[in-house]
């Protein structure tokens, strides 16, 4: 049984935490507002994120920071990526070095242009703290927490601490695999959001699997190219994190990247469609990152591109799918 803290109660970090509570854990969910937290104490149940899901007894909610991480072995943050930083920084000074940090968010902070793995070892002052691990791969909350069969990976420069991680999630419906690989699998998972934002703009437009295929395919082409850049391994684009990821979130009717994408395509503006959302939609900003980096690097991304015109540059979609349609032809694979 291990002393675990999960900070981000949204719909992941409250799986996750229900999930390893059920395992015989000692699990304390941390909650960034006071009168959330005293809501999911009433009712042990998030209401608002995994509804119908209820919280086992032995797991324990708080918004209070002091004193959270004592005696804690496993520090898990499930924190949407532009508020990362900030939550991490309200907990350094109590991170200890034997502590094992996992990020289970997705996305490229903008302000940085850095990966989430490297937002946390900014802020811990981490240049003595390697045990960082990747929690990414095709897992929606709404199923996990029905205990519907997944898979995922667990990645970490050290091979030890991405098999602790893996064996302190496995059950016999959450399968995890290791991975040391943590850029590739980090990049697979932050980039695969833009691109599900753009198959849901197929989506919206009224077009069907071709359109989605391509825009798959195509889009897996570009996370590659960008991964490749910034030294991953391409053998990890055809893993859970890579291709796995993209299918689940392309294609599924839980994806809130593809719901954007969908809402955009059918001529809403992003202003609207945030308005009504309580999810995060971290392709929205990994968009603009992405926009800034490849441009800066000069990456071709042209899926990414589209994305990021009809979200921050009000662009017609209908305008955009014939620019992206008409770019020079080229061969298939090329660097
Ligand atoms: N929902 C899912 O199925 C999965 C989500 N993820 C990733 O996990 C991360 C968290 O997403 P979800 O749990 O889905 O969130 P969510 O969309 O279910 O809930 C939003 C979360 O953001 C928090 N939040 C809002 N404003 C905040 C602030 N200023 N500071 C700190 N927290 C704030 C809310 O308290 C809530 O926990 C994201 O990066 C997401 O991509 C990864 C795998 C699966
Ligand atoms: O990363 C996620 C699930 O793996 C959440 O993003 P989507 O809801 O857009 O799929």
């Amino acid at each position: 049984m291990a002393k675990i803290v999960v900070m981000g109660a949204g719909s992941w970090g409250t799986t996750l935490a229900i999930l390893l509570a059920k395992k015989g854990n000692q699990v304390t969910l941390w909650e960034y507002k006071k009168e959330r937290a005293e809501k999911l104490k009433k009712n042990r149940e998030n209401i608002d994120y995994v509804k119908g899901i209820k919280f086992p007894d032995t797991l324990e909610v708080t918004n209070d920071i002091n004193g959270l991480l004592d005696g804690c072995e496993y520090l898990i943050f499930s924190i949407p990526s532009q508020f990362l930083r900030g939550i991490v920084s309200m907990v350094s000074d109590q991170i200890k070095e034997n502590m094992i940090l996992i990020n289970t968010g997705k996305g490229i902070e903008i302000s940085t242009h850095e990966r989430l793995s490297e937002v946390i070892k900014d802020e811990i002052l981490g240049k003595f703290h390697n045990n960082i691990v990747v929690l990414s791969g095709p897992t929606h909350a709404e199923e996990v927490s029905k205990e519907f069969p997944s898979a995922i990976v667990a990645a970490s420069k050290d091979e030890k601490v991405s098999k602790k991680v893996q064996e302190l999630f496995n059950t016999d419906f959450f399968r995890v695999y290791s991975n040391n690989d943590l850029i590739g699998v980090e990049i697979g998972g932050a980039l695969k959001n833009c691109i599900a934002i753009a198959a849901g703009i197929t989506d919206g437009m009224g077009f069907g699997d071709n359109s989605k295929s391509a825009i798959i395919t195509r889009g897996l082409a570009e996370i590659i190219r960008f991964g490749e850049y910034f030294g991953a391994d391409f053998k990890t684009f055809s893993g859970l994190s890579g291709v796995g990821d993209l299918i689940t979130t392309c294609t599924s009717k839980h994806s809130r990247n593809r719901f954007v994408g969908e809402k955009l395509g059918e001529g809403k503006t992003i202003e609207d469609i945030m308005r009504e959302m309580i999810m995060v939609a971290e392709g929205v900003p990994t968009a603009k990152a992405v926009h800034e980096i490849a441009k800066e690097k000069g990456i071709e991304m042209p899926v990414v591109e589209s994305v990021y015109k009809i979200i921050y540059e009000s662009e017609k979609p209908k305008v955009i799918l014939q620019k992206l349609m008409s770019r020079e032809l080229k061969g298939e694979f090329y660097k």
